[in-house]
């Protein structure tokens, strides 16, 4: 007999006996003794409790094994459909290049679009795009994939390179399962004689320089102002007489110009989605007139490539604009005709799942955000509950008012509010900064580009969630649902004023009065 069996045996025996004490009480026969005897009984019940509270402990610990079970079980799940949204985001990039592609061919080279966005393409890669994957000589700093040789040869060989236990020759390869997705094969690290070193430093401020001068224009403004419409009507006027521009507008903007005057005969709009997803082929260049708001929206209405933003300042913070609207001639001047740098802005592609516990297939096109996506409790008095994982890996359960998902430019906007860091737009990393959590411990975190996040409600949540993204667009999220993000291989490219970091600290130290404190006076303490 096992100690548990005997246990139980025992713990059986005094629960008869107490029994047959208040029995005994019952009838009235020894009453004195009856009531005595049945208060032992009942104290000499109390040890098998032990024994349950054993057994309690057991099958809590059977519990435990059990959820640790399902964790892992999810944690496989979200690894699975981290790897699917791998795969679909680099199907739908190359088959976006392939179609535009095809696009620009049809159209033939007379206007010359394509070859002017394809080269800007490869500018906007870092101008690295033609390193040798393996022959690598360890001069320039961007060895993708260079090995390090058994003995080193050529001019530059010492004679210390034949002592003997050298250290046995390796590759560095990138991504976390071998060449997972090539986003960061013009990362900087090099290479030589065994030691990785970063010493080469990244030169992430990106020059853009046409190739021959830009043609068409977009312009994208802030609805409802009038000093918007006037300086808009100003600017296209100005570029159609000055530089010979082609104009595009929405088609909003576009009825509203041709009610003011028909000479405003020549711009040109869209009728539909359709002939909006062409735009990026035919735009060389975005002009915004408005706010942060106006530049989101602009971002909004490209779901792949995006053409260089130049953005006019008529809003009240415009974080992310740097030109003063009263300058536009000189300063779209400069841009029309000269080099300029640019802050390469990632966004993040995101996809909602329904009920991902039995669907695991992503469906319909990404929405794409430049600032966050914030999933919340919406009109729900409940705490959201919200499981998160970050491509295999188990983050954290969320308890509190929601979470923000966050890019680098997103980070001084809704996650600052929430208590995130501030970081500059060119750092590669996604925000994870929750809202209003119900935990004394849960700092924001940051974490790498490269990976992909799961956010679900689960089955036992008490109340919905609404994502929304770039503050608009709410959907609601029920129990099972889940939203998947990544970054978006379509950033939005943003001229700068003067170079991405003097642009980022100009905005926080003017429209965020970052740090400011009156100096202290001299007259202090010795
Ligand atoms: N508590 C908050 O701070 C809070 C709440 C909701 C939304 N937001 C932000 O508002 C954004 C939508 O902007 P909108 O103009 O359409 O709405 P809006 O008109 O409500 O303006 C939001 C404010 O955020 C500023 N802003 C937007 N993007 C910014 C950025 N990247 N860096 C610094 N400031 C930025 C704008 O200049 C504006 O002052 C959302 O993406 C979200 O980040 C913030
Ligand atoms: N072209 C557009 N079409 C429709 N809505 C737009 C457009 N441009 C901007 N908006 C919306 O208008 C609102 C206000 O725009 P924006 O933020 O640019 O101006 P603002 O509020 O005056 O500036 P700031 O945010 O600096 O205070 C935003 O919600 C934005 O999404």
């Amino acid at each position: 007999m096992s100690a548990d069996e005997a246990a139980l045996k025992t713990c059986h025996e005094r629960i008869n006996l107490s029994v047959a004490a208040s029995h005994q009480a019952e009838n009235g026969s020894v009453t004195t003794v009856s009531s005595k005897e049945s208060e032992e009984a009942t104290y000499a019940f109390l040890p098998p409790i032990e024994s349950t509270d054993a057994h309690l402990h057991e099958f809590a610990e059977a519990m435990r094994t059990v959820g640790k079970a399902l964790r892992q079980v999810a944690e496989g799940k979200a690894a699975a459909q981290a790897e699917a949204a791998e795969w679909k985001r680099k199907y739908e990039s190359e088959k976006a290049a392939k179609a535009h592609t095809h696009h620009s061919v049809i159209k033939g080279c007379s206007n010359c679009v394509k070859d002017k966005l394809e080269h800007l393409a490869s500018k906007l890669t870092l101008e690295t795009a033609s390193v040798d994957e393996t022959g690598c000589c360890g001069n320039h700093g961007i060895c993708s994939r260079q090995i390090l040789q058994d003995q080193c040869t050529g001019p530059n060989r010492k004679s210390d390179d034949r002592i003997v236990g050298r250290k046995v020759p390796f590759r560095l390869s990138w991504g976390s399962n071998g060449d997972k997705n090539g986003q960061h094969k013009h990362d900087f690290v090099s290479f030589e004689k065994g030691d990785i070193t970063t010493a080469e430093r990244s030169n992430k401020q990106i020059f853009l320089k046409w190739d021959s001068p830009p043609q068409t224009v977009l312009f994208v403004t802030k609805p409802n102002s009038n000093s918007v419409h006037a300086l808009c009507s100003e600017m296209v006027r100005w570029l159609k007489e000055h530089n010979n521009i082609n104009i595009f507008v929405e088609p909003r903007v576009s009825k509203e110009l041709l009610i003011e005057d028909s000479y405003f005969n020549f711009i040109q709009t869209w009728d539909n989605d359709q002939e909006m997803k062409t735009l990026h082929t035919k735009v060389d260049l975005i002009v915004t007139l408005g706010g942060d708001g106006t530049v989101l929206w602009a971002a909004s209405l490209f779901k792949g490539p995006v053409p260089p933003v130049v953005a006019f300042s008529l809003g009240s913070l415009g974080f992310m604009i740097p030109f003063p609207s009263e300058q536009y001639r000189e300063c779209l001047g400069n841009v029309l005709k000269r080099p300029f740098t640019i802050t390469l802005r990632s966004r993040l592609q995101c996809h909602v799942i329904r009920d991902a516990a039995k669907d695991e297939v992503e469906t319909g096109e990404p929405i794409l955000v430049l600032n966050e996506v914030t999933i919340d409790r919406g009109m729900s008095s409940y705490l959201t509950y919200l499981e998160c994982y970050c491509d295999s890996s188990f983050v954290t359960c969320v308890q509190g008012d929601g979470l923000i998902i966050s890019t680098t430019s997103g980070s001084t906007a809704y996650s600052l509010a929430a208590g995130g860091s501030m970081v500059h737009p060119q750092v590669p990393g996604i925000l994870f900064t929750p809202i209003c959590p119900h935990s004394l411990s849960f700092r924001p975190l940051i974490l790498p580009e490269y990976v992909t996040l799961r956010v679900q409600v689960p089955f036992n949540s008490r109340g919905q969630a609404w994502a929304s993204f770039d503050g608009k667009g709410r959907i609601q999220l029920g129990p099972g649902d889940a939203l998947i993000c990544s970054v978006s291989p379509w950033p939005l490219p943003t001229a700068c004023l003067v170079d991405s970091t003097t642009d980022f600290l100009r905005s926080i130290h003017e429209g965020l009065h970052w740090n400011l404190r009156k100096s202290q006076a001299l007259d202090g303490p010795a």
